[in-house]
């Protein structure tokens, strides 16, 4: 081999195990992923990377297993400063007497930059490298998240009634407008459309969202079906399901999330299907407010992608994504009442791939492959706890102790080392959050 086949990278990472996620259910042993940019240059045999790479900067991580960075693909970011506020109530109870007085009384410009930010801190330190936000004042959520360096879906709200980002659906919809054309294209940062749900927006607000998808190419994030409630009252009320109307609007399309959809009859699964419109499953916050189970393991027979997300932190009340799909991948045995539903690997899909197949960006994140962006995790599988290990994927998923993240880099950039965030100055922010929970407190 003579020097002028060695090609110069940035960073080589020498890993125990490499969890590409694709091709599906692959587990690579002793392999090393190459960085040169913001770009995976290549994933090879380490004897391989010693013929053919030279690194500026290598990092042995002898004990842990790459993963592509996680996907929260629904939240409410800020939300985090409410963890806690008010547990032990249903969904209805919990927004209509606790959460929406105190969105009304606090919610401002400040406090979604300080909530996003203590919000960013947990899904970095726990493996997030790109997530989802529908919450007031996007345009902050969306600055503090480039300002971090994470990937995000940031969704304007839309609402029939005012709220402190604005007066109502026209001026939602103005705002979410420039946003969009602000940011465009930006490499990190999206705008997509939130309306609420279909309980919160009438039909004259949800036609125009779909004319504003169509017009600015825009993915469109919705609560759906989070209650058998929700469709009773619908029925009750108008005679139609909840999805059957948004479909009737043209709002069901291969751009359109649909948030818990814990309500599945077989209508309601043609139409998600045959619209190629994606599942977000929030299993956490579903179980903690007794909303209802999604069934995932007939949704994906059907064709449907299903995503994850840990929705906010006052329903969780963690945003931790490992977590939340090994308790997907629990409940989805005993909702299918079949043990073999969603695999340990396939849970592992959903927290990746599924998340930026739902987001538009299955072709730069979501898998470990050469070419994609380089949104990379390590975990750190020494704990005596986690031996022996027959397969990562089994610990990452079944085992409480397999989630000691290590490192991240998102677009090759180190988001954290050795545990620690490189971008968030964390005594500031607790000096903020501290304030912040003085205030609620005091009501
Ligand atoms: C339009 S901004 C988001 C809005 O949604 C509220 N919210 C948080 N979690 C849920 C949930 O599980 N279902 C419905 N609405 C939820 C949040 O408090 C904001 O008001
Ligand atoms: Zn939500």
């Amino acid at each position: 081999m003579t020097a002028d086949t060695i090609t110069a990278v940035d960073t080589r990472i020498n890993a125990r195990w490499i969890i590409p996620v694709v091709p599906s259910g692959t587990v690579l042993n002793h392999h090393a992923l190459l960085i040169q940019g913001d770009r995976i240059a290549a994933i090879v045999p380490q004897d391989e990377a010693d013929q053919r790479f030279r690194a500026r900067e290598t990092l042995d991580l002898n004990d842990h297993v790459l993963l592509p960075g996680l996907v929260n693909a629904h939240g409410h970011a800020a939300m985090s400063l409410m963890r806690g506020l008010a547990d032990d109530l249903p969904l209805m109870t919990w927004l209509n007497d606790h959460i929406w007085p105190a969105e009304a009384k606090f919610v401002s410009d400040e406090f979604i930059a300080d909530g996003t930010r203590l919000a960013l801190a947990e899904m970095l330190r726990t493996g997030t490298t790109c997530f989802s936000d529908m919450y007031f004042f996007p345009e902050v959520a969306a600055q503090v998240a480039t300002d971090v360096g994470i990937r995000s879906q940031i969704c304007f709200p839309v609402l029939d009634f005012p709220t402190a980002w604005g007066d109502g659906p026209a001026t939602y919809l103005k705002k979410g407008a420039d946003l969009i054309d602000h940011w465009g294209e930006h490499s990190h940062t999206r705008i997509a459309i939130g309306p609420h749900a279909p309980y919160t927006v009438s039909d004259g607000p949800l036609k125009d969202i779909v004319s504003l998808a169509a017009d600015k190419q825009t993915a469109i994030q919705i609560h759906l079906h989070e209650t058998a409630f929700e469709v009773a009252d619908a029925l009750e009320r108008t005679g139609t399901r909840p999805t059957q109307r948004l479909a009737d609007l043209g709002l069901l399309s291969g751009s359109t999330q649909c948030v818990h959809m814990t309500q599945v009859d077989g209508s309601d699964l043609t139409l998600v299907a045959e619209s190629g419109a994606h599942v977000v499953h929030c299993p956490e916050s579903n179980l903690k407010l007794a909303s209802g189970f999604c069934p995932v393991d007939k949704l994906q027979k059907a064709g449907v992608n299903v995503a994850i997300g840990t929705d906010g932190a006052a329903s969780n009340n963690d945003l931790d994504l490992f977590g939340e799909v090994s308790t997907a991948a629990l409940l989805a045995k005993a909702v299918a009442e079949d043990a073999s539903a969603l695999s340990a690997h396939d849970a592992l899909a959903m927290a990746t791939i599924n998340g930026a197949r739902a987001l538009g960006r299955e072709q730069e994140i979501g898998s470990l492959e050469a070419g994609k962006l380089a949104d990379v995790i390590a975990i750190d599988l020494s704990d005596p706890f986690n031996q022996p290990i027959y397969d990562p994927a089994s610990h990452l998923i079944y085992s409480r102790h397999g989630r000691q993240l290590s490192h991240s880099w998102i677009g090759g950039v180190p988001q954290v080392q050795d545990g620690v965030l490189t971008r968030i100055d964390v005594p500031d922010l607790m000096l903020r959050v501290d304030h912040w929970a003085q205030r609620i407190r005091q009501g």
